[in-house]
């Protein structure tokens, strides 16, 4: 992302500033030369009452032209900002899952506001004044040198040198405006990961440890923005003694020269007087130079959020999928799929399975061996590296994302509500839903006794991340709402595990009428999920190692003989292993 490609579609209303700005010097340069005939007239003994009229419309037009110049520029800044922000947050809600795990949310956070924000302020303050500013130093310039070039001289001299110095500060601005708004992200990414797992940092008696790491980062923003403080703070001292030297030596050059009769009083007072509209080009300029160099530190680091790859539809993707499984084959496979999170690290080392349009098929297998992975690419928040899966025989990465994700639900076992009401988390993947569709789906998932105990009904509030709800109450909202989509295919990870034995049967019952109508895949880790499943598939290392039904491979597979006799596998609910500690 560079200033070109982010002005561009903007340049009318830039330019438009850049012209009222310069209208506005133009009008301010015109007055030295009124105020001279003012000043001559005057020391002649005479009122020169139509200049002095001709001052005051010219003071009044400059005014106007200045303000509606900021006003053009303060607009044009927000509405930038509130374009780059659509862009920048339409970007992240579509980049690949691979590119988001290695970055902190935090600090796309902190980029999508802070750094845009330094835009705006970049935009604001420097493009139209700044151009304004380059050519109104051109005309004062003219003008002083038409007044009096002898004058102009010593001005030069002395500006010369401050603005010398003022480059260099500007080049120090740049570099500490990237680490100040780095380390504003990392403040951010940090704030986020003690805020989100708030429990965690209390439970664990973490809140000095992670004071102490806010603290850091706090400070990282804080010297760094102290130090690009300090450099401005220098440089506007530096330019006002640089326009107090030259106001000095002007006055005393230009006596000597009024004195000797090179020039009039009126023409001093005219020079003087121009003068001080050269101080506000230089002043305008060195802002605009250093409002971009500011910006252009966030500029880049929005570049880098503009440059994560996003999840795009092939262009030859096919929408032909039906919603309805074809009655024969499978409703999806997977035909030696091989994946890596890093590829040269396969973690899916040749999976092939396939699920039939009905019914529940239970993935198991130790922790770490892929099962939460094969979901992922079920779900295409991945592609494999090797390999097809297949959504009703066609391969899904042949099909739109959005199609795709509208046949394959998923049941997520981790944060499974996002904050907002009860009827917004149960509406969030469904289009078109009844209200008798929405009271079957309750009924069936057994939330009607829930609702009617909440003092808004489906209108509650869920809390953040759904906290206002036990575990298994969320999950079985969570399943409620992929049934109101419709899916063919739902993947469900370990739906019991946050339920009573009662719900525990209440929800198996479910899940039979539910299997009745679309596929079921479900991660199990308890034995009641494994035993009403019609199939199991056993993962480990990386693939799949036995098929077949729970008492099939009871007693076929002496692997999942032995697994299945390992607690939480044993029995109807889990075991808590032996705690040495006790007797
Ligand atoms: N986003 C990720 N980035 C890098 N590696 C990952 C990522 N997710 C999982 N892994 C690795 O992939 C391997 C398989 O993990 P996966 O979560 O699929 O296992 P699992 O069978 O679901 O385990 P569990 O039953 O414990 O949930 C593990 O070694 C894990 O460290």
């Amino acid at each position: 992302m560079d200033l070109r490609r982010l002005t561009r579609g903007y340049r009318r209303p830039i330019v438009a500033a850049a012209a009222l700005s310069l209208l506005g010097t133009m009008l301010a340069l015109v007055q030295p030369l009124l105020a001279r005939e003012a000043v001559d007239t005057a020391a002649a003994g005479r009122i020169p009452w139509p200049v002095i009229g001709a001052l005051t419309a010219l003071f009044a037009a400059q005014a106007a032209a200045l303000a509606l110049a900021r006003w053009v520029q303060a607009h044009t800044g927000e509405t930038m900002t509130r374009d780059l922000r659509r862009h920048l947050t339409g970007h992240l809600l579509r980049v690949r899952l691979s590119a988001l795990d290695t970055g902190r949310i935090g600090d796309l956070i902190a980029r999508t506001c802070g750094d845009t924000a330094a835009v705006k302020t970049l935009i604001a303050q420097s493009l139209g004044t700044g151009l304004a500013g380059a050519i109104g130093l051109v005309a004062s310039i003219g003008v002083l040198a038409w007044l009096d070039p002898w004058l102009l001289g010593a001005v030069v001299v002395l500006f010369g040198g401050s603005f010398a110095a003022l480059l260099a500060v500007v080049r120090r601005v740049r570099a500490e405006s990237r680490t100040a708004q780095t380390a504003e992200g990392v403040l951010l990414a940090d704030l986020e990961r003690a805020l989100g797992g708030i429990r965690l940092v209390r439970a664990c008696r973490a809140e000095e440890v992670e004071a102490v790491r806010l603290d850091t980062s706090a400070r990282g923003a804080y010297l760094a923005n102290l130090r690009m403080a300090g450099m401005v703070a220098l440089s506007g001292p530096a330019n006002d003694l640089a326009v107090s030297g030259a106001f000095l030596a002007v006055l005393l050059v230009g006596a000597t020269r009024v004195s000797s009769g090179a020039i009039t009083l009126g023409e001093l007072i005219a020079f003087t007087l121009a003068m001080t509209y050269l101080a506000a080009p230089i002043y305008e300029i060195f802002q605009a130079v250093s409002a971009v160099q500011q910006g252009s530190g966030a500029l880049q680091r929005i570049g880098e959020v503009l440059a994560m790859p996003v999840e795009t539809d092939r262009p030859v993707a096919v929408a032909r999928v039906t919603g309805t499984p074809r009655r024969s084959g499978p409703v999806m496979e997977f035909r030696d799929v091989w994946f890596g999170y890093d590829p040269t690290r396969p973690v899916l080392r040749g999976v092939g399975f396939s699920i039939p349009a009905r019914g529940q098929t239970a993935l198991v297998g130790p922790s770490g061996a892929g099962k939460s992975t094969i979901f992922a690419l079920a779900e295409r928040f991945y592609e494999p590296d090797h390999g097809t899966v297949l959504l009703h025989g066609r391969e899904s990465r042949f099909i739109p994302y959005s199609r795709h994700r509208s046949v394959v639900g998923l049941v997520d076992q981790d944060n499974p509500l996002l904050a907002g009401t009860l009827r917004d988390n149960l509406l969030y993947g469904a289009t078109s839903v009844t209200g008798g569709e929405i009271r079957r789906v309750l009924a069936m998932t057994g939330l009607h006794r829930l609702i009617e105990t909440l003092p808004n009904g489906l209108d509650t509030p869920v809390g953040d991340h759904g906290r206002r709800f036990s575990g298994g109450q969320r999950q079985r909202i969570a399943i409620a709402r992929c049934l109101l989509a419709e899916p063919d295919v739902i993947l469900l990870d370990e739906p019991t595990a946050h339920l009573d034995p009662d719900s525990e049967n209440a929800l198996a019952e479910t899940l039979h009428e539910v299997s009745a109508r679309c596929a079921l895949l479900i991660i199990a880790h308890r034995f009641s999920t494994i035993r009403t499943a019609d199939r199991v598939l056993v993962v480990d290392e990386g693939r799949i190692t036995a098929a077949g039904t729970h008492d099939a491979l009871s007693q076929e597979d002496g692997y999942y003989r032995r697994m299945a006799d390992q607690p939480p596998f044993s029995g109807t609910g889990y075991t808590s292993p032996p705690n040495p500690r006790l007797p």
